[in-house]
């Protein structure tokens, strides 16, 4: 069985599937890293868009078990989450009841969350990246949306401890790198500190030695 993960250490959807494979207790993957600087920017090549991802992003991983390429973060994370559901942390919940939950928290993660989140992120952390200037109105906009947002969050965690429920899930996990830079690089902590619920459930998660082990991964030396 040989999974491979293509992508970035600097990249937050990539550390995602890393994450969620340290969950899983996957140890034996190989990580294929993509030069995503300029001028080489190995993720746009021709070879790279016609082999692995079309739209020339990371991450994206391949199965030799089923020779299967797949790309969006998300779903390569529930994919895993499937194929090892009998090892590491059970990240999709048991019951339909569960299950429904997790895939309602997903959903708001990507569509209520990470909007928000990733804008921040584009005009502070990654401008340079993506050959912006970063403009602190479209910051300020956004900072004004995520803590509306992370109001919802506040009521709902003040009854339930992680966001499906009682269990750590993979709706929980999809947070946490882009929250880390957020909060590490960005300096925007205060928004999550504020917040009592929040800021307990982003300790209790932060917290977890899989995602420890994928910062120290990141900070490691070698692409
Ligand atoms: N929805 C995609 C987003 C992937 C994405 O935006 N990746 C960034 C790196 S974090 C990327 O490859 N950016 C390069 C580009 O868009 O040119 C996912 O979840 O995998």
């Amino acid at each position: 069985m040989t999974i491979t993960v293509y992508g970035s250490k600097i990249s937050t959807y990539t550390l995602r599937v890393l994450v969620t494979l340290s969950e899983l207790d996957v140890r034996d993957y190989k990580w294929a890293p993509v030069n995503m600087a300029a001028p080489v920017k190995e993720h746009h090549s021709h070879e790279f868009k016609s082999n692995l991802q079309p739209f020339g992003q990371v991450p994206v991983m391949h199965d030799d078990d089923c020779d299967l390429t797949l790309f969006e973060s998300r779903a390569i994370a529930r994919y895993l989450a499937e194929k090892f559901h009998s090892q590491g942390t059970p990240l999709l919940g048991t019951t339909p009841r569960e299950k429904a939950l997790v895939n309602q928290w997903i959903e708001v993660e990507s569509q209520n969350f990470n909007k928000p989140v990733g804008q921040i992120l584009l005009h502070t952390v990654f401008s340079k990246n993506y050959g912006i200037t970063g403009s602190p109105e479209v910051v300020e906009e956004n900072l004004e949306k995520l803590e509306k947002v992370l109001d919802v969050y506040e009521a709902h965690l003040a009854r339930s401890k992680y966001l499906a429920g009682d269990f750590f899930s993979l709706a929980d996990l999809h947070h946490l790198p882009a929250t880390n830079l957020l909060i590490d690089v960005a300096k925007k902590g205060h928004v999550f500190e504020s917040r009592p619920h929040v800021s307990s459930w982003w300790k209790s998660i932060s917290s977890r030695p899989a995602f420890r082990d994928c910062l120290a991964f990141q900070k490691s030396p070698g692409p």
